[in-house]
């Protein structure tokens, strides 16, 4: 499990995970799979390519073209020169205020986006008596969500949800999942028509019809193309610009993902586009599966060896139920070398297994 996940973050759940033979095993295979030392989630997925970081001082290109071709509430700059994208996040806790701090930084620096990004707050009333808002667009502090943090005089704090994504083009949604349908279902028609969207959120809807990935929940309610964005990422760690990695995953649109990785990218923040929704959200989302899978060891005191020997079980047996264990090689087929399935040297085959996403087309509907 550590070449899926090895920055493991939730709670520090697999801190000390590479004390043991199976785990040190583990942890060198992104040295020799992935393109990129710093790419696990890429070791799983298909081609990627580097799109670089701006730089202090660097501007992009000087028009954005308008991305989605519905029609709808276009906020009427479709076309013209010079046009600017406006951001919004949609969300503003701990991951939210965080998002709004890179994007905040980089779209100061390029020239094809407003230098303002507004943030939508969830209003709280604080101790004081003050509204968090208030106290962000005066401190520009969240101070409830991300202390001590300044994220940037160009985020604007707004509690008024239609008003905040009213005249954006490229919508960040980065709310617990649980509140995703709510807040899709409020915002039916009142994003415009031309928005692109992405998520940074780990989980899944899950209905009584089946599981609905939050990108496709997205995108269905909103008519709106969606991107993730997903990685083994603590907020507060990257608030203080310790270096961490991220992956977005893209539909078809590679200009999307170019723009997104812009605006996410610093040089403690590294970005990198795959394109595929899908596999990088679940690789997001079975993360935090193995998180309580690790903490139950954890808590029990198990040790690390088990921690390595259950979680990955866990995961294994997850999707051997349902299927998609073609869709893992890499980690399918290390998981079976580790139990004895198979001999070490079918590592050398996994290469030539390629994902079958055509399996995953029922599971990324809606019902
Ligand atoms: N915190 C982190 O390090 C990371 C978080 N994520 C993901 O980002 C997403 C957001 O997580 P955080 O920012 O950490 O959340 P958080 O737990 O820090 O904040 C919760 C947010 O939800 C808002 N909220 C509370 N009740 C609400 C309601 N009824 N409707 C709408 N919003 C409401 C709160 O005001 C607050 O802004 C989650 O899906 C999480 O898995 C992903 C990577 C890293
Ligand atoms: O995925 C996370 C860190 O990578 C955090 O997820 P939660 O905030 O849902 O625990």
């Amino acid at each position: 499990m550590r070449s899926l996940f090895p920055l493991y973050s939730s709670s520090s759940l697999f801190s000390n995970f590479s004390s043991s033979p199976y785990n040190s095993f583990i942890s060198s295979l992104p040295l020799l799979f992935s393109s990129s030392h710093f790419s696990p989630f890429l070791s799983m997925a298909p081609a990627f390519e580097q799109v670089p970081v701006p730089q202090e001082g660097e501007t992009g290109t000087e028009t954005a073209t308008p991305h989605n071709t519905n029609t709808g509430n276009n906020g009427g700059n479709d076309g013209q020169v010079g046009y600017k994208s406006r951001v919004t996040v949609v969300g503003s806790g701990n991951w939210g205020s965080v998002a709004a701090k890179l994007i905040a930084s980089n779209t100061l620096k390029l020239n094809s986006f407003h230098d303002e990004v507004r943030m939508w707050v969830f209003e709280e009333t604080l101790l004081s008596g003050e509204k968090l808002t208030d106290v962000i667009n005066r401190t520009n502090e969240n101070v409830k969500y991300l202390p001590g943090i300044k994220l940037g005089k160009n985020v604007i704090a707004d509690p008024d949800i239609h008003n905040a994504v009213k005249d954006a083009n490229m919508l960040v949604f980065v709310i617990p999942h649980q509140f995703m349908d709510g807040i899709c279902k409020s915002l039916i028609d009142k994003v415009r028509g031309d928005a692109e969207a992405i998520s940074l959120i780990k989980g899944m809807e899950v209905k009584m019809e089946g599981p609905c990935m939050i990108s496709t929940l997205i995108s269905e309610q909103l008519g709106i193309n969606c991107s993730v964005l997903m990685g083994a990422n603590i907020a507060n760690e990257i608030a203080v610009e310790k270096f961490s990695e991220a992956t977005v995953g893209y539909r078809d649109n590679r200009e999307i993902a170019e723009q997104w990785v812009q605006l996410f990218s610093t040089p403690y923040f590294m970005v990198t586009p795959v394109q595929d929704v899908e596999g990088v959200e679940l690789c997001g989302t079975l993360k935090n599966v193995v998180a309580l899978a690790a903490g139950f060891v954890d808590g029990l005191d198990m040790g690390n060896n088990t921690k390595g020997v259950s979680t990955a079980r866990e995961v294994y047996e997850v999707l051997s139920h349902r299927g998609w264990l073609e869709l893992f090689p890499l980690f399918a087929t290390v998981h079976e070398i580790c139990i004895g399935r198979l001999p070490p040297s079918a590592i050398v085959e996994y290469s030539e297994k390629k994902p079958r996403l055509s399996l995953l087309e029922d599971s990324t509907r809606c019902h």
